[in-house]
């Protein structure tokens, strides 16, 4: 039997009559992370948000723990913790104001302790209470980047998690996927990095499909 979690069968999408991709297949296992390389409009954003349940524009099959999402997809989205592109904060509310709205939008109860660790983690002891319009673009990234700390999800779908984010935190967010994969966690990144050789990441490149 696979012990393939995550398994995407011939994936196809276009945008406005431009294939994005075509016959695109991949699985995740426990443990295991998958970067989404491609040029500058190649359809990596596009693939996250068709796994994230945001777009419809594909056609193929889609299956989590061995079920088509067809019939499971409550249970793959509170499974999985999405992060777009954008920081996507609330810009007049406070970081913990933020992870208790995102928190509570997942049904997850999370103690302030536990939000007070997330943002204490990514760097930001201290900015609890200012607003989110107040921080550099690189902090409010990593307010997005806590969310992450505040889930049990299984896997993580990130959408260049390393924008705006500074040379040594680009290495810490590397160490927390590998503590995550080292769990037992998935990750699904897109990144025009490319990753540390020690997490050990397979990589499919839209630009070749
Ligand atoms: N809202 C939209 N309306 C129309 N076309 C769109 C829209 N969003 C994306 N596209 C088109 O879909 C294609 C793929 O875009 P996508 O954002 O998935 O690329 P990407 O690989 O993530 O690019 P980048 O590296 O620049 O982030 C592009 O050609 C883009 O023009």
């Amino acid at each position: 039997m696979s012990s393939a979690i995550l398994q995407c069968e011939q994936l196809y999408s276009e945008r406005d009559d431009r294939v994005l991709f075509a016959d695109l297949s991949f699985s995740l296992a426990a443990g295991e992370i998958l970067q989404i390389a491609g040029p500058n409009g190649a359809g990596k954003t596009s693939l996250l948000r068709i796994l994230a349940g945001l777009s419809s524009r594909f056609e193929g099959e889609l299956r989590w723990r061995g079920q088509s999402m067809l019939h499971n997809c409550a249970q793959f989205h509170r499974e999985t913790h999405y992060l777009g592109h954008g920081a996507g904060l609330k810009a007049v509310l406070s970081p913990l104001e933020n992870l208790r709205w995102s928190c509570a939008l997942r049904g997850v109860s999370q103690a302030d302790e536990a939000i007070f660790g997330a943002l204490d983690k990514v760097g930001l002891s201290g900015y609890e209470y200012h607003p989110c319009l107040a921080l550099s673009a690189g902090q409010q990234r990593r307010v997005n980047l806590a969310r992450l700390f505040c889930s049990s999800a299984a896997l993580w779908i990130l959408d260049e998690p390393f924008t705006a984010i500074d040379q040594k935190g680009v290495a810490e967010i590397e160490s927390w996927l590998a503590e995550f994969k080292t769990a037992g966690g998935m990750v699904l990144l897109t990144s025009h990095q490319p990753l540390s050789p020690s997490l050990g990441a397979n990589v499919i490149d839209l630009g070749a499909h």
